[in-house]
């Protein structure tokens, strides 16, 4: 079997696994890292059943400037714009969210030092499985050769995890993996 198919079949149950996990947002907040001051922090809004971390993105944005993905028609890197609680949000593809105003990568250029990574499942050792769009991975893989000590930190209620996942070549491996029981750290 393909590893495209092993993704997919995976894909599937991931879903509905996720869909039926709850937790108490706080929780999010509370077992947050901490960064210094001048980190910039990529966050993303949540779409179907992701970890609402909008608490978190509220809570951060006291400290840290906070950018939201763009998702682009026609390449697979992502942009970020600036976020702050009171921006505009106007709607991009696959339900996404983001803000209103100027891409971040015009004469201000907001390259993310910290990515919050939303995903479908992950494994103990950083593996991760997404929608399948390849955004993340071509956008973690850019970023990193711009800036190698970009930190990615994955999102997902603790009952995401699963013993391993199908990946290839191109997978990029969090770093960590925040969830409503605390900070794993996949790799020192
Ligand atoms: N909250 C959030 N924002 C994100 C992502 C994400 O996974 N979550 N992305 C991560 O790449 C990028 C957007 N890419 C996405 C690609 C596919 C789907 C998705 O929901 N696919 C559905 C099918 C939807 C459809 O065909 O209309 C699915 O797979 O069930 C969502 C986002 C950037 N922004
Ligand atoms: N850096 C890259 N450049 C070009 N293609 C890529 C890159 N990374 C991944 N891809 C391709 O994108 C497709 C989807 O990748 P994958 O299944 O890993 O997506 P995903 O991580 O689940 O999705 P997402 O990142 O959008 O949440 C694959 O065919 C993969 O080969």
């Amino acid at each position: 079997m393909s590893i495209a198919t092993r993704k997919d079949q995976a894909r599937d149950r991931a879903r509905a696994l996720r869909a039926g996990l709850s937790a108490n947002a706080n929780d999010f907040v509370r077992y947050w890292p901490g960064m210094e001051p001048s980190a910039i922090i990529a966050g993303y809004w949540p779409i179907n059943s992701e970890v609402d971390i909008r608490p978190l993105l509220q809570r951060l944005s006291e400290s840290h400037t906070i950018v939201l993905p763009v998702t682009p028609r026609d390449r697979l890197r992502l942009s970020f714009r600036r976020w702050t609680p009171d921006a505009a949000m106007e709607a991009g593809p696959f339900g996404t969210q983001h803000p209103v105003g100027e891409l971040s990568d015009g004469a201000d250029p907001l390259v993310p030092d910290v990515v919050l990574v939303p995903l479908l499942a992950f494994t103990r050792q950083g593996d991760r499985l997404g929608y399948g769009g390849g955004y993340y991975d071509a956008t973690l893989a850019g970023l990193k050769t711009e800036k190698p000590s970009l930190r990615t930190v994955g999102v997902a209620y603790a009952g995401q995890m699963v013993k391993v996942l199908p990946t290839e070549k191109t997978d990029m491996q969090l770093d960590h993996i925040l969830t409503e029981n605390g900070l794993i750290t996949t790799h020192v």
